[in-house]
């Protein structure tokens, strides 16, 4: 047998029968998502056509788009369309028989902080779900990758899909991971050496030493964000640290169906004279803090840096884009990013509203405040997350710093609820993308790590987490 990268087994394993001579196969899904955005029309199909869903227990609804994450939890949507969604959905959970985790639910969440909480991602799994952040699951050494509307349908009424194979990346990340950098500044990195488009048509598989030593939630979120990069899924083998985070989750089997699971996952690596089609390595060892200072996330700056001149760039195509961005951003080449002042600060999202996110941001904002000028708003990506903050007493360093304390949900990652960026309101945030009109119409994004929020926050201004750890007597480290 030849050797196989983890991707190829994974795929072998899910594979129903081949299709064609290009690829296309019909593979086996073992678990799906839905949320309220794009599902609905799914669910009409299955009704247009009067079929039922294969394998409901397989299958969770979770609202987490569009509801308002207010601090006193509503049931109800702010607009007329959020609330349309949300009705139609907790009726296709009851007609369907498929469970459901209501704003109300203490399960609930951002569905890629509620899904491994519940333990509902195991390695090998393949999880297809109707939001492109699915790719969140290789962290655990699971495929996930987000489908369409009309591939949800299909997935519902058959637990399958037609699914072309993809080429294989592999990104191996070597070095010890500088002070205050963070598994957002290495995914950041790689966006700015393989660009947005670089992993279009691959599958991600991440290892080398930085990846070994990143915790669980570092992976995840370099997992999440491997979707910026164009990749329909990013790949983590499970090592003992997977093993150990997923123990005891709410659906995780166990006693004698654990220890045949673990036997089975040990398997889960890539064979060791495996070919990829496309190999690239990241070195961290002179990574700095980032920042993105345009419009695509790739468009990215160490925090020391100035903002580029698109005089200098050669390729055209590229120019063209990064004059389009600095004239959307309302910025000019030559600025330091230190310079740039903010309106508000968000922590969020499923690339980096866990925990470990909330306790790093907490670290720089203990006994500060932040600006006069600055809206802080944190959002914790599940409301498991919001209660260990509470039970940590980091939610009071927030509220005590001004910043605001929400329920969980996307929220201001994509502006789909009340929270929405007036024009010209510029953003330090802990998100995923940064296109035009993302955060709010005319409103300006800056990615960034959890920690680099906070600075920002605290400073007014896009701020080096460096400067505020090395001051000030309690703090030093993330
Ligand atoms: C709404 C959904 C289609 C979308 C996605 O698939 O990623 C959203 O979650 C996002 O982050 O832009
Ligand atoms: S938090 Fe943002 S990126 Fe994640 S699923 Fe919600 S909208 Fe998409």
């Amino acid at each position: 047998m030849s050797a196989k990268t983890l991707y190829e087994k994974i795929i072998a394993s899910h594979t129903i029968r081949e299709l064609d001579n290009e690829g296309h196969i019909l593979l086996y899904i073992d678990r799906s998502i839905l949320n309220e955005y794009t599902s609905p029309q799914a669910f009409s199909g299955l009704r247009e056509n009067q079929r039922g869903v294969r394998h409901p227990e397989n299958i969770l609804l979770n609202i987490d788009h569009v509801n308002p994450t207010r601090p006193q939890r509503d049931i109800h949507m702010t607009d007329d369309g959020g609330q349309l969604q949300v009705d139609y959905f907790r009726k296709n959970a009851a007609d369907f028989g498929i469970e459901l985790f209501d704003v109300l639910d203490q399960r609930q969440g951002i569905e890629h902080v509620v899904a491994h909480e519940q333990g509902l991602v195991m390695p090998g799994m393949v999880i297809a779900a109707g939001d492109s952040h699915t790719t969140t699951y290789g962290a655990f050494g699971a495929l996930g990758f987000g489908i369409g509307t009309s591939e949800i349908e299909h997935l519902l009424a058959t637990q399958t899909l037609v699914y072309r194979t993809l080429k294989t990346l592999r990104v191996t990340v070597t070095g010890v991971l500088p002070y205050a950098c963070t598994a957002k500044d290495i995914i950041l990195a790689l966006l700015e050496q393989i660009s947005a488009s670089g992993a279009t048509g691959y599958a991600i598989e991440f290892d080398g030493e930085t990846i070994a030593a990143l915790s669980m939630e570092g992976r995840m979120t370099l997992c999440n964000m491997a979707v910026e990069a164009g990749a329909r899924g990013a790949i983590i083998a499970p090592d003992e640290k997977t093993f150990a985070y997923i123990a005891g989750k709410p659906q995780m089997p166990d006693g004698e169906l654990w220890q045949q699971a673990l036997n089975e996952w040990q398997g889960l690596r890539s064979d060791p004279a495996a070919r990829f089609d496309k190999t690239v390595v990241i070195d961290c060892r002179d990574l700095e803090p980032k920042v993105t200072w345009g419009i695509s996330p790739d468009q990215t700056g160490t925090i020391t840096d100035c903002i580029p001149d698109p005089e200098h760039e050669s390729d055209l195509v590229k120019q063209q884009s990064m004059k389009k961005a600095l004239q959307y951003m309302g910025l000019k080449p030559g600025t330091p990013l230190r310079d740039i002042h903010i309106t508000h600060a968000f922590i969020g999202s499923c690339t980096n509203g866990r925990i470990e996110d909330l306790r790093s941001a907490a670290a720089v904002i203990q006994g500060r405040k932040i600006a006069r000028h600055v809206r802080g708003i944190i959002v914790p990506g599940s409301t498991q997350v919001r209660l260990q903050a509470e039970k940590e007493g980091l939610a009071e360093i927030f509220i005590q710093a001004g910043f605001e304390w929400r329920q969980s949900g996307c929220s201001m990652c994509l502006a789909m609820n009340e929270d929405v960026l007036a024009p010209g309101d510029r953003c330090a945030s802990g998100t995923n993308r940064n296109f035009p009109g993302r955060q709010g119409a005319g409103a300006r994004t800056h990615l960034m790590s959890p920690a680099m929020v906070a600075a920002a926050a605290i400073a007014g201004h896009l701020e080096d987490v460096r400067i505020l750890l090395n001051s000030g007597g309690q703090h030093g480290s993330l």
